[in-house]
């Protein structure tokens, strides 16, 4: 089996200026007449990886999506750097999404029509970047993920395991500052997501990206610097994950 990544805490900066990276404010985020997220506050320094656990219907992927800017705040705010996403129109939110923030979602949610590669350089495409120069850095972060052997394959042709590299690859790729994951792995055996867990958790180490993590596995949420767990839209429980 392969170990999962090394504890984080050694390489972890204290807080050097005061502003987390992320921060959410008594965040309230509605989804129909249901409160998926109930006056959640939290703080992520840089570099700092979180996991976001709970029962299914807790108000992790909705946290998640708030947390990205995807979906607006019903009340409160998310900080990127100190700066509220929701005092930004949404052309400029739209564009730190896709230079700021990477997401991953459970079932990688690859385009089925291009391969690996092309899925993986479409971010950077999105930004302008040549063709020529969207593709090279695409497969760099395939052979860094070690899916350099499946760029010109198209998902179909891919196992599951895979697809997961890929789909963090394509999130990687733009360098983003954050990266929320929606449980990952949830769509592999244990095996397999182990691994990938590893990859993902080792990329991010190695970039000083902060990760926020929705996962029900306990050995994730261990080897993250901090977890938070959710019950009916809240906090019910947060501490060290190691
Ligand atoms: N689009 C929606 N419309 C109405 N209610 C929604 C919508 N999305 C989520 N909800 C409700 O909001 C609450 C939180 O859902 P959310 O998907 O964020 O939880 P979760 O913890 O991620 O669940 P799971 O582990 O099953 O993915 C649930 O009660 C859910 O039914």
């Amino acid at each position: 089996m392969t170990p999962l990544d090394q504890p984080a805490a050694a390489t972890a900066e204290p807080w050097t200026d005061g502003v987390p990276r992320l921060a959410a404010h008594d965040l309230v985020v509605d989804q129909g007449a249901t409160r998926a997220v109930d006056g959640v506050a939290l703080e992520l320094r840089a570099g700092e990886r979180l996991a976001v656990t709970g029962a299914s219907g807790s108000g992790k992927s909705t946290l998640l999506l708030a947390l990205a800017g995807v979906l607006a705040p019903t009340s409160g705010r998310v900080d990127l750097d100190g700066t509220p996403l929701s005092t930004q129109g949404e052309a400029a939110r739209a564009r730190l999404r896709r230079t700021r923030f990477g997401i991953v979602f459970q079932y990688g949610q690859l385009i089925p029509d291009l391969t690996a590669v092309e899925n993986v350089a479409l971010p950077l495409l999105l930004l302008r970047r040549s063709r020529r120069e969207a593709l090279e850095a695409a497969r760099a972060v395939l052979d860094e993920l070690r899916v350099g052997d499946v760029a010109d394959r198209r998902p179909v042709d891919m196992s599951g395991g895979q697809s997961q590299r890929v789909a963090i690859a394509r999130a990687l790729v733009t360098a983003p500052d954050v990266v929320l994951a929606d449980e990952p792995t949830g769509s592999l055996d244990s095996v397999s997501g182990e691994r990938v867990m590893a990859t993902l958790l080792g990329a991010v180490r190695e970039r000083g990206t902060t990760l926020v993590v929705v996962t029900h596995d306990a050995t994730v949420a261990a080897y993250c610097d901090r977890e938070v767990r959710l019950r009916d839209g809240r906090v019910v429980e947060a501490g060290s994950g190691r």
